[in-house]
C-alpha cells in the first residue's frame, strides 16, 4: 500500500480552508483544519449539521479543491495535479460509498463490483475480488441485479465496489442514511471487517453516534473547526460529545428504543432530502 511518509496517514489535510461564497454570502466550511486519516484504520467524521463534515470529506477525497492549504492522498499533494492526473488518482487509489447506493442496475452484482476497474480497462486482482466477495457475504448473489436485493445487500455491493481496486483509502458518505438499523449494523460491520481483514482505511462521514461507535477513532468538527478526537468510540461517549456540540441533540437518547439513538441522529433518508452538493454520483 502507498502511504505518505508523515506517520502512516493514508490521507490527510493540513489548515485546511473551504470558503463557499463571498461577501454577504460568503461561508467558511472548513476554517483551519489540519487532520490525519491514518492507514488502516477505521476513522469517522462527526459534528453538527452545517459543520464542515462532507466538505472535508469532499477536500480531502479530491472531489472538491481547498480555497487554501493543503490535502494529501498516500504522500501524493492533490494541488499538485492537474485534472486529468487528479482524476487518475481517485480512480485508481481511493474508493467512494455513498448514501444513495449508485450501483447501474443494467448490470449484476458480479459487474457492478468490477465496474470501475473495467472502466478504466484494468483486470484487477481476480483472488482479492473474490475474497471480498465472502467479505460482503453475497457469493449466492452475484448474477442477480440490483434490483432483486435489498437496500443493505446493495450497499454491502457498494463497499465490495469501493475495495475492489485496492485503493489506498475508501470514503464513505453517510453510508448507512438510507438504511434501517439492522441493515446499517450490518454494512457498518462489513466496513469494520474489511479495514480490519484487508489493512485498508475508511473515512465515513455520519451523523449517527451509533455508526460512528463502529469506528476505531471519531474525529469531531464545530463550525468548520477540529475540536476532538476520540479512539475507541462507543456510542454513549459520542453522544455526549456531540450533545455538548450541539444541543439540539440533546433527548434523542431518551426518545430511542432501549436508551439506543437511532433514526432522531441519522441524516437524511432520501435522495429528495440530500442537498445537491452531496448528490453525488460514483466519481470517475
Ligand atoms: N456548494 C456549497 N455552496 C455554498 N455553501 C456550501 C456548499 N457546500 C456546503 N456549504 C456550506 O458549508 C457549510 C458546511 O457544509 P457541509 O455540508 O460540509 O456540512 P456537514 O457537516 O456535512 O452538514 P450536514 O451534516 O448537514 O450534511 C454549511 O454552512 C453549508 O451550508
Amino acid at each position: 500500500m502507498n502511504t505518505t511518509d508523515a506517520g502512516g496517514a493514508a490521507a490527510r489535510v493540513v489548515d485546511a480552508v473551504k470558503v463557499y461564497g463571498s461577501g454577504d454570502t460568503e461561508v467558511r466550511a472548513l476554517d483551519g483544519v489540519t487532520v490525519d486519516f491514518p492507514a488502516g484504520r477505521f476513522t469517522a467524521i462527526m459534528g453538527p449539521s452545517g459543520s464542515g463534515k462532507s466538505t472535508l470529506m469532499h477536500c480531502a477525497a479530491g472531489l472538491d479543491t481547498l480555497t487554501s492549504g493543503s490535502a494529501a492522498i498516500g504522500g501524493t499533494e492533490l494541488g499538485t495535479l492537474d485534472d486529468r492526473r487528479l482524476t487518475v488518482l481517485r480512480r485508481d487509489r481511493v474508493g467512494f460509498v455513498f448514501q444513495a447506493f449508485n450501483l447501474l442496475p443494467t448490470l449484476t452484482v458480479a459487474e457492478n463490483i468490477t465496474l470501475p476497474l473495467d472502466l478504466a480497462g484494468v483486470r484487477g486482482d481476480a483472488e482479492w475480488i473474490d475474497a471480498l466477495v465472502d467479505v460482503i457475504g453475497l457469493r449466492d448473489r452475484l448474477h442477480h441485479r440490483p434490483s432483486e436485493l435489498s437496500g443493505g445487500q446493495q450497499q454491502r455491493v457498494a463497499v465490495a465496489r469501493a475495495f475492489a481496486g485496492r485503493p489506498d483509502v475508501v470514503f464513505a458518505d453517510e453510508p448507512t442514511g438510507n438504511l434501517d438499523s439492522r441493515s446499517g449494523a450490518e454494512v457498518l460491520g462489513l466496513l469494520g471487517r474489511a479495514v480490519r481483514q484487508t489493512a485498508r482505511t475508511v473515512v465515513m462521514v455520519t451523523h449517527d453516534p451509533v455508526a460512528a461507535a463502529h469506528a476505531d477513532e471519531v474525529v469531531f468538527l464545530a463550525d468548520g473547526r477540529l475540536v476532538d478526537r476520540m479512539q475507541d468510540p462507543t456510542a454513549e461517549r459520542v453522544l455526549d460529545r456531540m450533545k455538548a456540540l450541539d444541543g439540539a441533540l440533546d433527548g434523542a437518547l431518551d426518545s430511542a428504543p432501549d436508551g439506543a439513538p437511532d433514526s432522531a441522529l441519522d441524516g437524511p433518508r432520501d435522495a429528495s432530502e440530500i442537498p445537491d452538493h452531496h448528490a453525488q454520483g460514483a466519481p470517475s
